[in-house]
């Protein structure tokens, strides 16, 4: 990897749970490598989450991976993301494969079956991702050590195996039980799993490392693994996250740039915490805005003070709607319309603003009657619309990209990002749209200007600087707090061939019961 050409270089990148960090640590590498002149590019094999994004090329892949291709300075791929499962319900998934839907699938049928056959296919786009570049990190889900989902994994140990690739598992000490963690997840594998797993990389750790040390040289001498680098608690580089369904963002607050409001106002941005919420990442450019106060709200009362309500894409939009009915929102979105103050509903979002709903895809509700705010009617189709549109509002060039089953007919109002606008209330399928830095301004001001505040956007704030800035600060931290030569040359060489086995290992399989318990969320790592 250190000369030109050099290629087939990896690393599994695991965590001791969901959440460790799995995600910016790969991205983290991805940047550190790729100024070291690496050719990097991320991947994972399988990827749970409500967050995606759409290729150049029309496919739909995690917005993890697309983060993190963003990190390794490449366009990202479907092969980056091989499989997405897009939850609809706590028993059920959307299967993505290749950035296609290919059905919904419940958990029991995905891990009775359909994810062994996957296992291939994950394969193959890893390796064709390895001969094209120097080094492929790879992201894995939830703990390798899931002793029940094992035989059929297809993201972590699975993976690695496979693919002969060096793992280091990811602990959030933040939680505590970290050593406990890595000790636990490493034991609980097969030999020859353990083979494969190089060592440990503490992350969130806030605090004197000269008091962590003699915990890590314990760990050593219990494992054989040394500890890769013991990464600071960071505050801000949540970007992009995984999962609208584990996180609940209810009544959190958007983290937001801490510079000062331009104008005398700020601006209150309240989004809907609709059920199976989707790219909830679209507020981020708002947050980004200095004086922009983005939080998520699910009481009517919570409407009161915003200047804008956003409601948000989901994966249920019907269930959403109920949602919004049965907290009473609903009324408290009209009544806001009325009034002539702001709203915009982003892609399921936009699509319950309307008059009616035809549904026999996604809910399977039938006609169903939307909030009125919106002269459209949508009609779900079984094809999924992936696209990456582009067009202008309010006089600027904006960017966006779309991800749906509903088609929107639109049948009056002013035209608005394929969608449109009546009185203060906006409509579109496209996502991202506030990230063109444009349009953002001018629409803040509009919403200003309506709701009577005198606020003032930043002239300067570009959101793709401030991302770029994020990943900026990934690699940085990668650099500064890992040992970066032993990293490079597990990535080069593989793991060391003197790891010693740590007992028990992976436990034997029970007989096969009939009537298992319930497998609870489906594909259970994310
Ligand atoms: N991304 C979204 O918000 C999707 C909206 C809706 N669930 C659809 O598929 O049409």
């Amino acid at each position: 990897m250190t000369g030109p050409g050099r290629r087939g270089g990896g690393l599994l990148v695991a965590g001791t749970t969901s959440d460790a960090g799995k995600s910016v640590v790969t991205a983290g590498i991805c940047r550190w490598l790729v100024r070291q002149g690496v050719k990097v590019a991320p991947f994972k094999g399988q990827n749970m989450s409500l967050n995606s994004f759409v290729t150049r090329d029309g496919a739909e892949i995690g917005r993890a991976q697309a983060m993190q291709a963003q990190a390794a300075r490449v366009e990202p791929s479907a092969l980056m993301n091989p499989v997405l499962l897009k939850p609809g319900s706590d028993r059920s998934s959307q299967v993505v494969l290749m950035g296609k839907p290919v059905g919904e699938l419940s958990a029991r049928g995905y891990h009775g079956g359909r994810q062994e056959a996957l296992f291939g296919p994950v394969v193959e786009c890893l390796e064709e991702l390895r001969s094209s570049y120097d080094a492929v990190i790879c992201e894995g889900a939830g703990s390798p050590a899931e002793i029940n989902l094992r035989r059929t994994d297809i993201v972590n140990m699975g993976i690695a195996r496979a693919a002969r690739l060096p793992v280091l598992v990811v602990g959030d000490i933040d939680r505590g039980g970290v050593f406990a963690s890595f000790f636990g997840t490493t034991a609980l594998l097969s030999a020859e799993d353990q083979r494969l797993v190089a060592g440990y990389l503490v992350n969130k750790f806030r605090g004197d490392v000269s008091l962590l040390e003699p915990g890590l040289d314990m760990l050593e001498g219990l494992t054989g693994r040394r500890t890769y680098g013991v990464l600071p608690y960071t505050h801000g580089l949540g970007i992009d996250e995984e999962d609208g369904l584990r996180v609940s963002l209810r009544g959190a607050v958007r983290e937001s740039v801490v510079a000062p409001p331009l104008g005398e106002d700020v601006l209150r941005v309240a989004v809907c915490a609709v059920p199976l919420m989707s790219n909830f990442t679209d507020v981020d450019a708002l947050a980004a805005e200095p004086g922009v106060i983005v939080r998520f709200v699910d009481r009517p009362e919570e409407l009161a003070d915003a200047d804008l309500v956003v409601v948000p894409g989901t994966r249920g939009t019907v269930r959403a709607l109920e949602w919004l009915r049965e907290r009473g929102l609903a009324g408290e979105l009209a009544r806001r319309a009325a009034e002539g103050r702001p709203v915009l509903g982003i892609c399921g979002g936009f699509q319950l603003l309307g008059e009616h709903i035809e549904d026999e895809v996604e809910s399977r509700a039938g006609s169903v009657a939307g909030l009125g705010l919106l002269p459209v009617r949508v009609r779900f189709a079984a094809e999924k619309t992936l696209a990456r549109p582009t067009g202008t509002a309010l006089g600027e060039r904006v960017e966006g990209y779309e991800i749906h089953h509903g088609v929107a007919e639109v049948l009056g109002g002013e035209a608005f990002l394929s969608g449109c606008r009546v009185g203060e209330v906006w409509g579109t399928h496209w996502h991202g749209s506030l990230e063109s830095d444009g349009f953002r301004r001018q629409f803040l001001r509009r919403v200003a200007s309506a709701a009577g505040r005198r606020f003032v956007p930043a002239p300067d704030t570009s959101f793709g600087a401030l991302r770029e800035e994020q990943l900026d600060r990934l690699g940085d931290l990668i650099e500064e707090h890992a040992d970066t030569d032993a990293l490079l040359r597990l990535i080069e060489r593989g793991a060391p061939s003197d790891l010693p086995f740590i007992a028990p290992g992976a436990p034997a399989a029970p007989p096969v019961r009939a009537t298992a318990g319930a497998p609870g969320r489906p594909g259970a790592p994310a």
